[in-house]
């Protein structure tokens, strides 16, 4: 768990985070978004201590994140950026053995992590473990780097813009994985993005930033249903995509298992129209029937606020 407890960053007597408190449950992708100069990387980069605060404080697992030495907390999490930061000197193998040679891992294991991480992100060891960053493409450098981050296995890895520089197929395709790894791991993520189909496609919980101020921290059904500012609204409306998705797919398409409370909507009907009826009689499921009237399963405002978001 991260508990950031009133965190302020003031710059020049100007507060660029301005007292956020927010709870991190472990195990889950917290995504942080708001506009340009916000304070997003600010509030990221004071968890693992690139950036001190000037008051408040974070714990990690109950501890305060000064009670060790910055660099030896770097070393306990993660961290992987945009343009992913590559050693240019160093193959792929010796890349992602960065930290596990720092904390004096013997060969066996390291070499073992690295084969192991490779081949979690489809990078096949014989051919890429002893190729240099320049012989890789951009996609694949940005896999490495976040192999990189993962190869000490952190329990938390922090996560700045990382598939900023991906094309939108790729990225789609990186986000996918992220997911798929993160639940594998456990690992528990932040990631800021200034990208809302972004946040809405991988976060359980999203953190709006506003000038510093953490304006929102709930999941996507609740930003959806309930934005807190205008300012929110407004990042969501840009984000329009979601809606339009949900239009051409059908209630059938989006059946969970389990039992919900409410009149059945048909199979047939589209997501769009379930997510009106969902808002409309404020729940959180509705059930499902099929053309001959038999339950089917649920629809779910959260599943349908993450299909929405999901990469076509
Ligand atoms: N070292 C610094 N000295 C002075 N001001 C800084 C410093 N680092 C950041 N700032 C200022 O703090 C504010 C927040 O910056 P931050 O990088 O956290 O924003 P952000 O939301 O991540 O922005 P972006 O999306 O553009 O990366 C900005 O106005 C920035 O100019």
């Amino acid at each position: 768990m991260i508990e950031i407890d009133g965190i302020t960053k003031r710059y020049d007597g100007t507060a660029v985070v301005d007292n956020v408190t927010m709870t991190i449950a472990p195990r889950t992708v917290t995504v942080i978004v708001g506009t340009s100069g916000s304070g997003k990387t600010t509030l990221l980069r004071m968890i693992n201590r690139l950036v001190e605060p000037s008051a408040g404080a974070i714990r990690l697992d109950g501890d305060d994140n000064r009670s060790m030495p910055g660099y030896e907390l770097r070393r306990r999490i993660g961290y992987a950026i945009q343009g992913h930061g590559l050693f240019p000197h160093r193959t792929v193998a010796q890349n992602i053995a960065t930290v596990p040679v720092l904390l004096g891992w013997d060969k066996g294991r390291i070499d073992a992590k690295v084969r192991e991480l490779l081949a979690l992100f489809q990078l096949d060891p014989a051919i890429f473990a002893a190729r240099f960053p320049h012989e890789l493409s951009g996609g694949q450098q940005q896999r490495v780097g976040v192999a990189r981050a993962l190869a000490a296995e952190p329990k938390v890895l922090l996560m700045d813009e990382p598939f900023g520089a991906l094309d939108p197929i790729i990225r789609a395709k990186a986000q996918a994985d992220l997911l798929d790894i993160q639940r594998l791991l456990k690992t528990t993520i932040v990631l800021v993005t200034h990208d809302m189909d972004e946040a809405f496609h991988l976060a359980d919980k999203i953190a709006v930033m506003d000038k510093g101020e953490l304006v929102q921290y709930g999941t996507p059904a609740e930003l959806v249903t309930n934005p807190a500012t205008e300012f929110v609204q407004t990042l969501i409306g840009a984000s329009e995509r979601p809606f339009r998705l949900l239009s051409i797919e059908t209630a059938g398409q989006a059946v969970e298992p389990g039992t919900a409370d409410g009149q059945p909507v048909d199979a047939a009907t589209s997501q769009r129209d379930v997510l009106s009826e969902l808002l409309w009689t404020g729940r959180d499921a509705l059930p499902v029937a099929a053309a001959d009237g038999t339950l089917i399963g649920k629809v779910t405002l959260e599943g349908l606020a993450r299909r929405a978001a999901r990469p076509q």
